[in-house]
C-alpha cells in the first residue's frame, strides 16, 4: 500500500522501492520476460495489468524519494529547463537524426551532420544532450573529432516505429509553440472560454482544425500521430474493454474517426461489422482510404460530416467516438452529445453510444503519478482547444444537459482511454 502523506520517511520510501523492484524482477522472471536494458536489443516492458500496477507504484514512490532528496530548489532548477530540452528534441526529430543513425553500427558526427543538412557543432550539442537521457550513445572515436554515435533502446524505437516520430514531433513543433501563448490567451479573454480563444489559435492565428486544414502536411502528420499514440498505450481498450460480441451484426459509426484506424483494428477482429467513418476533414478521411485496403475496403464508408449537425445514420448497431470530447469546451460537448439524438431515436432501443476518451479519477482515487499523467493531457487539451478532461460525474452532467434521456449506463473503464456506455432511455426522467 502506498501511503499518501506529506511526511514520508526516506528509508520507508526506499524500502517500498526495494519491495516493488523485487516484485517487478519476480514478475519478469515468472513470465519469462527479459529484463529491459538500454541497448537496441532490449525487450519492451510487458503490457499486462499486474506489471502496470507495479510500475505505477514504483514511479509514485521513486519520484517522491527523489523530490525529497533533491529538495525543491534543485528540482525546480531542473524542471525549468525543460523547454530547452524540448528544443533539442525538436531539432533531432525535425532533422531526422533517428533515421540517420544506423540501427546496426554507428555514425560519425560529420556524417550525421551532413545527412541532417546542418553544422557539426549544434549537431553535437543536441546529440550529447540526448545521450544524457540515454537516447543515443557516444562511443570512443579514433580521433578527437570523430564522435561516433550509436542507437540506444529509446532512439532505436523511434527509428523502428515511424509513427512515434510524428507523435513526438507534433508535440515538439506546433504544440510547443502553442504552449508558449497560454498566459497571453488568458489575458486576451480572462473569463470566457471559447475554442477560438485557445493558446493554439492565438499562436497560430487560427483554431487547430482550421490550421490543420490549411496545412495539409501537418494534418497528415497529425493523423499519423493519432495512430501513433495508440502504440504508446499498453492496451487497446476500444477492442478489449467493451464486449463487441454482445452487439448484433451491423454498422458501427465512428464519429470523428479521423482516418478510422481504431475502427480498422475492430474490423480485423470482428468480421460481423461494417463501418462508417465520419469526419469533417477530407484529409483525415483521405488518409483512411489508404489504410482500408484489400478485403476491408468493402466494409467501410467514409463520410464527410460535421458532428454539431444531426446524426444522419439511422440504423447503426453502435455509435463510437474516440478522443473527441476532450477537445471540446463544455458548451460544445453538450452540442456534440445532442447531435446523436436523431440517430439514437431512430435506432433500435438500447443502441449504445460509446465514448472512448479520458475519464479522470475522482480526487484521491488514484496515485498522484497516475493523475499527473492524465492532467498532462488535460493541459494539452486546454492549449490545443481550450478544452478539458472530465470525470464520469462531469460527463453525466453534460449528457443530462444535452438531453435528459441520455443515460450513462456503464463506466467500462477510467483513465487515459476510458470507455463510457451511454444509451437513450425511453422517456425523460422525472427527477
Ligand atoms: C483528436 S482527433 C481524433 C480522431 C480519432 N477519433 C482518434 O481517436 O484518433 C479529432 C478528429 O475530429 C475531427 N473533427 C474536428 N471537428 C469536427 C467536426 N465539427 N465534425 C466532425 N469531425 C470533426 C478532426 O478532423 C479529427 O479527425
Amino acid at each position: 500500500m502506498i501511503e499518501n502523506t506529506n511526511r514520508p520517511s526516506l528509508t520507508g520510501l526506499a524500502e517500498t522501492i526495494s519491495t516493488l523492484t523485487n516484485s517487478i524482477a519476480s514478475h519478469l522472471k515468472e513470465s519469462n520476460h527479459e529484463t529491459p536494458d538500454f541497448t537496441t536489443s532490449s525487450a519492451e516492458i510487458p503490457s499486462n495489468s499486474e506489471y502496470e500496477k507495479l510500475r505505477i507504484g514504483l514511479n509514485s514512490v521513486a519520484l517522491d524519494l527523489l523530490r525529497l532528496v533533491n529538495g525543491p530548489k534543485v528540482g525546480l532548477r531542473d524542471f525549468f529547463t525543460h523547454h530547452y530540452e524540448m528544443a533539442a528534441w525538436q531539432v533531432a526529430l525535425e532533422f531526422d537524426y533517428f533515421n540517420h543513425v544506423p540501427l546496426e553500427g554507428s555514425i560519425t558526427l560529420k556524417e550525421l551532420a551532413q545527412k541532417a543538412g546542418m553544422d557539426e557543432g549544434r549537431t553535437l550539442q543536441v546529440m550529447r544532450f540526448l545521450a544524457t537521457q540515454r537516447v543515443f550513445k557516444e562511443l570512443a572515436g579514433e580521433t578527437d573529432e570523430e564522435h561516433p554515435f550509436e542507437h540506444t533502446a529509446t532512439s532505436a524505437m523511434i527509428a523502428r516505429e515511424p509513427l512515434l516520430k510524428d507523435v513526438f514531433l507534433m508535440q515538439a513543433d506546433e504544440m510547443f509553440r502553442a504552449a508558449s501563448s497560454t498566459s497571453d490567451s488568458i489575458r486576451a479573454s480572462p473569463f470566457k472560454i471559447t475554442f477560438e480563444g485557445s493558446p493554439f489559435a492565438l499562436r497560430h492565428g487560427q483554431t487547430a482544425y482550421k490550421w490543420y486544414e490549411e496545412h495539409p502536411a501537418y494534418a497528415a502528420r497529425f493523423s499519423r500521430a493519432m495512430a501513433g499514440v495508440t502504440q504508446l498505450h499498453a492496451r487497446q481498450p476500444s477492442s478489449t474493454e467493451f464486449d463487441w460480441e454482445s452487439l448484433p451484426a451491423g454498422t458501427i459509426v465512428d464519429v470523428a474517426g479521423g482516418s478510422g484506424y481504431i475502427s480498422l483494428d475492430l474490423a480485423k477482429k470482428f468480421p460481423q461489422f461494417d463501418f462508417i467513418i465520419q469526419d469533417i476533414s477530407p484529409i483525415m478521411l483521405g488518409q483512411g482510404k489508404k489504410l482500408w485496403t484489400g478485403d476491408l475496403e468493402s466494409r467501410v464508408r467514409f463520410m464527410e460530416y460535421n458532428y454539431f449537425e444531426a446524426q444522419p445514420i439511422k440504423d447503426a448497431t453502435a455509435f463510437f467516438t474516440r478522443q473527441i470530447t476532450h477537445n471540446l469546451t463544455d458548451e460544445d460537448t453538450v452540442r456534440f452529445f445532442r447531435s446523436f439524438i436523431p440517430g439514437l431515436e431512430a435506432c433500435k432501443p438500447g443502441t449504445p453510444m460509446l465514448i472512448n476518451d479520458s475519464v479522470l479519477p475522482e480526487p484521491g482515487e488514484g496515485t498522484a503519478y497516475e493523475e499527473h499523467g492524465l492532467r498532462q493531457v488535460d493541459l494539452a487539451m486546454w492549449i490545443g482547444y481550450n478544452s478539458r478532461q472530465r470525470t464520469a460525474r462531469e460527463f453525466e452532467r453534460l449528457l443530462a444537459q444535452a438531453d435528459s434521456r441520455l443515460k450513462l449506463v456503464k463506466v467500462h473503464s477510467k483513465g487515459s482511454m476510458g470507455l463510457l456506455e451511454v444509451q437513450l432511455s425511453a422517456a425523460a426522467s422525472q427527477e
